[in-house]
């Protein structure tokens, strides 16, 4: 559906309402309205949360602001420039947090439907004039968010042997996320989410828009409610730098699939958390030091979960996977095929994925995009252009892998775009971990003298 100038939805509105969460049965209900339609996502929380965290100030606060976050799966239907909020009163920096979630967060769906909403949403909601909320407790305890592939559970390694203890958490666990969990052997927290299907049904016909949401801010408010029911001190997550480059320009901006991955993200949520429980809940990305290369070389320290992860998302959609854990297709396995492969033995990178991913032609066009030598950034959940091209260079020179069919096809351009100093050059600053980021001091100098 294309859209011009004058055809901006100016007269439609997006309508959050007040949700409600009932301890009892820990059923938490988040009712929207779109124009004339009304939908109703549903959340079940584990049963047993405290009446008293229940009702406080600060889970409302909370509740709210999760409401306007999921909100954005209804809202995508139509992309109006109206959204209102008339029963959640927000601060200036909460209205300026949901905003960027509805603009940045939804960048990639803007940038492939072709709709210009940047800068041009508004958000009417009461005013809460109140910016820091007093201090919650908390007790002293972690909340590890796990999505069933290398990055959560190189986390679980990391905390785990600089003893820390976690509990696994994870909204609609499926597949990889179930079997890694049981093989971390922690209780873990899940949560059930129920979108609700009258929008995903209407996201299939015409007239309306339908595309990728921010799903890492709907995971995290969701984790956040948690924290305050169950009592959790921290969340943390597994974001990579890498996920901080985008995609392509757009409306006057860069769109990042992954953009609620993202430090600039990790920032405004971690003080919308800090704020409404007065800096009691922290949130951080435990791997936000690492490049996903290095990620990867991080990974093999340990081969407990080689039967069980995947971090190909065809695993996770709502319906769930019929197909393999990994599929082989797709960028994702690509790139993550291509980023073990310089730290990890060949048999062992051949078992986990049942098969030589460097090897098949037909996979050349993709890997070519991966590394930057023709089309775009694919739109998938991988890590920079640089640092594809660094790990193809790595394999030029490895014994394993230097005569793989696709190894050898690309080379020549690949020296030729990015010439070898600067490949070389690349790779050592995949490996040079980042100081740019957000882990406590004491944990931090932790992990950095285990993770050598
Ligand atoms: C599993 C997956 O990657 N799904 C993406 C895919 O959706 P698809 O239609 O193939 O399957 P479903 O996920 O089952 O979705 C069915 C419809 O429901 C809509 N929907 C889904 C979840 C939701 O929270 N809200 C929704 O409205 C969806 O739009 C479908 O119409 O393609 C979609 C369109 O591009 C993507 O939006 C789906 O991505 C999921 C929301 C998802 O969970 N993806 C994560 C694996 C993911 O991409 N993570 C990124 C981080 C993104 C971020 O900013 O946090 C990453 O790991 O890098
Ligand atoms: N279903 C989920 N429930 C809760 N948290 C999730 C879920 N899926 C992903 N996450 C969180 O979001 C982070 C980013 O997801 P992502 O898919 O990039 O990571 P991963 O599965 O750990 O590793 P990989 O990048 O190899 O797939 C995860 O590390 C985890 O912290």
């Amino acid at each position: 559906m294309e859209e011009t100038a004058s055809e901006l939805p100016v007269t439609e509105t997006f309508r959050i309402d007040r949700p409600s969460f009932d301890p009892a049965t820990g059923e938490a209900r988040f009712p929207y309205r779109l124009n004339d339609l009304a939908f109703t996502e549903v959340l079940t929380l584990p049963r047993g949360a405290g009446t008293a965290a229940a009702g406080s100030p600060a889970f409302a606060k909370l509740l709210g602001l999760t409401a306007l976050v999921l909100g954005v799966s209804y809202f995508k239907l139509r992309a109006p420039l109206d959204i209102t909020a008339p029963d959640i009163p927000l601060t200036a920096a909460e209205r300026a947090f949901v905003i960027d979630v509805y603009e940045n967060g939804l960048g990639e769906f803007y940038a492939r439907n072709e709709l210009t909403r940047f800068g041009k949403l508004t958000l009417t909601a009461p005013d809460d004039a109140e910016e820091r909320k007093p201090a919650l407790d908390l007790p002293d305890r972690t909340l590890l968010p796990i999505g069933g592939g290398k990055d959560s559970l190189v986390s679980v390694d990391l905390l785990t042997h600089t003893g820390v203890d976690f509990t696994p958490f994870a909204v609609n666990p499926k597949g990889p996320i179930l079997s890694s969990v049981e093989a971390i052997g922690t209780p873990p927290l899940y949560v059930t989410r129920v979108l609700d299907p009258e929008m995903i049904r209407l996201g299939k016909e015409a007239g309306y828009y339908n595309g990728h949401v921010p799903s890492t801010a709907i995971n995290s408010m969701i984790a956040a409610l948690c924290a305050l029911l169950y009592g959790y001190s921290q969340i943390v997550l597994s974001n990579e730098r890498s996920a901080s480059e985008g995609n392509v320009m757009f409306d006057g901006r860069e769109t990042n699939h992954q953009y609620s991955k993202s430090l600039g993200f990790e920032l405004l949520i971690a003080d919308t958390l800090a704020n409404a429980t007065g800096g009691a809940l922290k949130y951080f990305s435990l791997l936000r030091p690492y490049s996903e290369a290095r990620i990867a070389s991080l990974f093999t320290h340990s081969d407990k979960f080689d039967a069980v992860f995947s971090s190909c998302n065809r695993n996770f959609r709502l319906t769930g996977n019929d197909g393999p854990l990994w599929c082989g297709e797709c960028p994702k396995c690509h790139f993550v095929f291509l980023i073990f492969a310089p730290f990890m033995a060949k048999d062992r990178l051949l078992r986990i994925f049942g098969k030589n991913l460097l090897d098949e032609p037909a996979n050349e066009q993709s890997f070519r995009e991966l590394a930057g030598l023709t089309g775009q950034k694919p739109w998938e959940c991988v890590g920079e252009i640089l640092e594809a091209a660094a790990c193809f260079y790595t394999l030029t020179r490895h014994a394993d892998w230097h005569e793989a069919r696709i190894v050898s096809a690309i080379k020549p351009d690949l020296f030729a775009q990015y010439g070898e100093e600067k490949l070389q050059l690349a790779m050592a600053e995949c490996l040079t971990d980042s100081r740019d980021h957000h882990i406590p001091p004491a944990l931090a100098a932790k992990v950095a003298a285990y993770a050598v």
